[in-house]
């Protein structure tokens, strides 16, 4: 299997250096040159089967032999085996038609976790291969930083740098990050938004001279890896519920598009997919883009959702180069007027593309908490406040397919929004239980990229041990 950019004009990789690569070296993002394709008795196949094994056969055709079958089972099985739940990604009833998909039951009880645990087993693998270390940068509203902490604390291979902005994550969500004690890890807290800590990451990416001197590596959803690993639960969700024989739809809390873009790739391998549902908080721009074609940045706003307050979401450019038949091109021409005017325009096909898969919804801070107050009193259920999202807008769309909505964090990461909903702050598990207690370590930077890169530069060297290669 081979990756090719969606701004046409990177070096086309193999999977294992498109997962150490992160973002394409012209800025784009890295997509299969083809989806395989999984036959309906395969997916028949999945019913009642083990998380993991579901996991090893969507996943081997993307691999490929640059990890052999023997290693991949075994990181897919450690990875799974970190999360307590033995279903990994049950579905829960919570309506006549209508399921929640619970991806939090991983170590750091968000839906990173599925992805982070095996990337990180993945890129340690790769990298303990080739003798090499890699440093990785990644940008975070609050989740992706915990969970990447969480699995690469442990590698030998690996200095992780997390951005996150200042003031903006929840206390639980901050604390996952600077409590983990680990050498390898700094977790840096931002003044600005996760769309500056997202630009500073790109720009890191985009400064030839910098990777190649660190080694850089990125493990947010701009990794197609990262992507890869969601594609899973499409799949065990839609068969436990009767597919291929049946359609199902899928509401997704959404941000960065990663999540869903994954619903769209296990459409495209063959999964029978009725509509992909994009829910947004008020931080609406996917919403207005599918109404009105054009994309436009308009400020992030901090909601009881902060995971979402997203503005440049950056696998949208994933969609917008599959629905326009793959034109690098047009994407290119795109993504220059993001940079230069916060804004572009989707041409004629290209949305009428997306509109015959996707819908989109908007669920404000008001409906969110409604939201959590009904699906307690009528089903004794607490939801996340980003799930609360899902599950508003999934509710506004339900058609004749069944609806899943995926739960995408565990409410207790959000105990303030949740009690100031309903009543009820929800506890964090045992296992968590003296996280509020721990001591915090974590540096404070301004948005600067120079600032940035020095730091990175000063404390990358120290993490790497003498005689390594850096690639
Ligand atoms: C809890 C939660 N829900 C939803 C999202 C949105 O996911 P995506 O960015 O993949 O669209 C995020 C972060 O990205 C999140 O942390
Ligand atoms: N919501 C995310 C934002 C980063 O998204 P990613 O999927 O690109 O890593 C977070 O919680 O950090």
């Amino acid at each position: 299997m081979e990756y090719v950019s969606t701004r046409g004009d990177a070096p086309r990789l193999g999977f294992a250096d498109t997962l150490l690569a992160g973002l394409a070296s012209d800025g784009g993002l890295y997509v299969p040159t083809a989806w395989p394709q999984l036959h309906p008795e395969t997916i028949r196949g999945f019913r009642g089967a083990p998380y993991a094994d579901v996991a090893f056969a969507v996943l081997s055709p993307f691999v490929g032999e640059d990890i052999s079958e023997a290693d991949l089972k075994r990181m897919i099985d450690e990875a799974y085996a970190t999360f307590p739940h033995p279903a990994v990604a049950p579905l829960v009833q919570i309506g006549a038609n209508h399921f929640l998909l619970e991806l939090f039951h991983g170590p750091t009880l968000a839906f990173k976790d599925v992805a982070m645990q095996l990337i990180a087993r993945l890129m340690d693998h790769v990298l303990s291969e080739r003798g090499e270390r890699a440093t990785i940068v990644g940008a975070t509203s609050g989740d992706t930083g915990g969970a990447a902490i969480a699995a690469f604390a442990a590698s030998e291979r690996a200095d992780l740098f997390i951005l996150f902005p200042k003031g903006r994550v929840s206390p639980v969500q901050q604390r996952q990050m600077t409590t983990s004690g680990a050498k390898n890890v700094h977790a840096v807290a931002v003044e600005g938004t996760f769309d500056d800590c997202q630009a500073l990451v790109k720009a890191m990416f985009n400064d030839r001279r910098f990777r190649e001197e660190v080694g850089l590596s990125g493990v947010n959803s701009i990794n197609w890896g990262r992507i890869m690993a969601q594609i899973v639960y499409y799949f065990t969700a839609a068969a436990s519920l009767g597919a291929p024989d049946r359609t199902i739809s899928f509401t997704v809390p959404t941000g960065n598009f990663g999540d869903i873009f994954a619903g769209f790739a296990a459409k495209r391998m063959g999964l029978p997919v009725d509509r992909l549902i994009v829910a947004t908080n008020a931080n609406d721009i996917l919403e207005r883009t599918l109404r009105t074609a054009r994309y436009e940045t308009d400020g992030v706003v901090a909601t009881m959702s902060p995971s979402m307050d997203i503005q440049v979401s950056s696998n949208f450019e994933r969609l917008v180069f599959e629905a326009s038949g793959r034109d690098a091109d047009l994407v290119r021409r795109l993504m220059q007027q993001l940079s230069q005017s916060g804004s572009f325009t989707l041409p004629d096909p290209v949305i009428e593309a997306i509109r015959t898969e996707f819908d989109a919804g908007r669920c404000d801070e008001a409906q969110t908490s409604t939201v959590i107050r009904e699906v307690l009193e009528d089903c004794a259920y607490l939801l996340d406040p980003h799930t609360a999202v899902g599950v508003h807008v999934a509710e506004e769309r339900m058609g004749a397919s069944p609806m899943v909505t995926l739960s995408t964090a565990h409410p207790a990461k959000f105990p303030d929004a949740v009690e100031k909903a309903c009543g009820r702050s929800p506890a964090l598990p045992p296992s968590h239980g003296d996280l509020m207690q721990k001591r915090e370590t974590f540096d404070g930077l301004p948005n600067d990229l120079g600032a940035l890169q020095d730091f990175v530069r000063e404390r990358s060297r120290a993490g790497s041990k003498a005689g390594e290669a850096v690639r």
